[in-house]
């Protein structure tokens, strides 16, 4: 029996192909947004009807899929700070261009005068659009079949809030498929902290060396080698806008799907 931990000497890096039995799994832990559903559309939906809330300079401007894929996965809170910074900087180096030395310009603490008033006006339109823009990703829905044909116990664990993350895998009929669904605000810190992790193995009654985790970011992989779980990274997700290969982990599948045994 092959038990993969922090401590195992050889990592498998097998692309595209994965035997699960090398893992000794009891149960697995599955990431959202990026690895089950691709929720950037979403996400842009209800930032952009948020911005457009706001005043000026906020309310003309937008984001795109690929700035959000860099931004997402450290929960709601992260990603809404980072684009009013971001749309703020990108407004103060406009207006530094014209600068004529006249005024003194304090729009720099303006992200953080209006979080409460973005934060709320986000959560709303999040909440209205949740799942309308989404899409299950290829091989999703055969992969968790797969899984809990094994036996396995299953629960999705993401930095999203717990209800959004809720209604999202029940639009998407794939709640059935897990015992137990955690979101960002479910603990007291967030993934990469390995807390969600073994506060999540803890639940399902799964010690982490044998409790699987499945994500598409640096976050998941942290916090599964933190916990002293088994990780698999999906190759097709947003890891913050950088290369899976250059995160460190147990294996990279192109689709849920290579859980099945060929
Ligand atoms: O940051 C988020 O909101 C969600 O990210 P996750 O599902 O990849 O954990
Ligand atoms: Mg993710």
């Amino acid at each position: 029996m092959r038990v993969v931990s922090l401590l195992c000497p050889q990592p498998i890096k097998t692309l595209n192909s994965i035997d699960l039995n090398q893992f000794d799994v009891s149960a697995v832990i599955v990431d959202l947004d990026g690895t089950m559903i691709d929720t950037l559309d979403d996400f842009c939906v209800a930032l952009n009807r948020m911005l457009g809330d706001l005043p000026a300079p906020f309310a003309s401007h937008q984001v795109d899929r690929a700035t959000v894929a860099q931004l997402v996965g450290k929960g709601s809170e992260h990603l809404l700070k980072s684009v009013l910074t971001l749309v703020s900087n990108a407004s103060l180096a406009i207006d530094s261009e014209a600068y004529d030395g006249s005024t003194a310009g304090n729009e720099a603490d303006l992200p953080d005068r209006l979080y409460p008033q973005a934060w709320a006006s986000y959560q709303r339109h999040y909440r209205a659009v949740n799942g309308q823009y989404a899409r299950v990703f290829p091989g999703v829905e055969a992969g968790l079949v797969y899984l809990k044909a094994r036996g396995l116990k299953l629960a999705c664990l993401t930095n999203k809030p717990t209800a959004f993350a809720r209604a999202l895998l029940q639009a998407k009929g794939l709640d059935g498929f897990f015992d137990l669904t955690f979101g960002g605000d479910a603990f007291a810190r967030k993934k990469p902290d390995p807390l969600p992790l073994l506060a999540t193995c803890a639940a399902l009654g799964s010690v982490p060396r044998r409790t699987l985790m499945i994500g598409d970011s640096s976050n998941d992989a942290q916090a599964a080698r933190a916990a002293g779980c088994p990780v698999l990274l999906v190759t097709y997700g947003y890891n913050h806008g950088q290369p899976i290969r250059d995160v460190q982990a147990d294996g990279y599948i192109d689709s849920l799907q290579r859980l099945i045994p060929a």
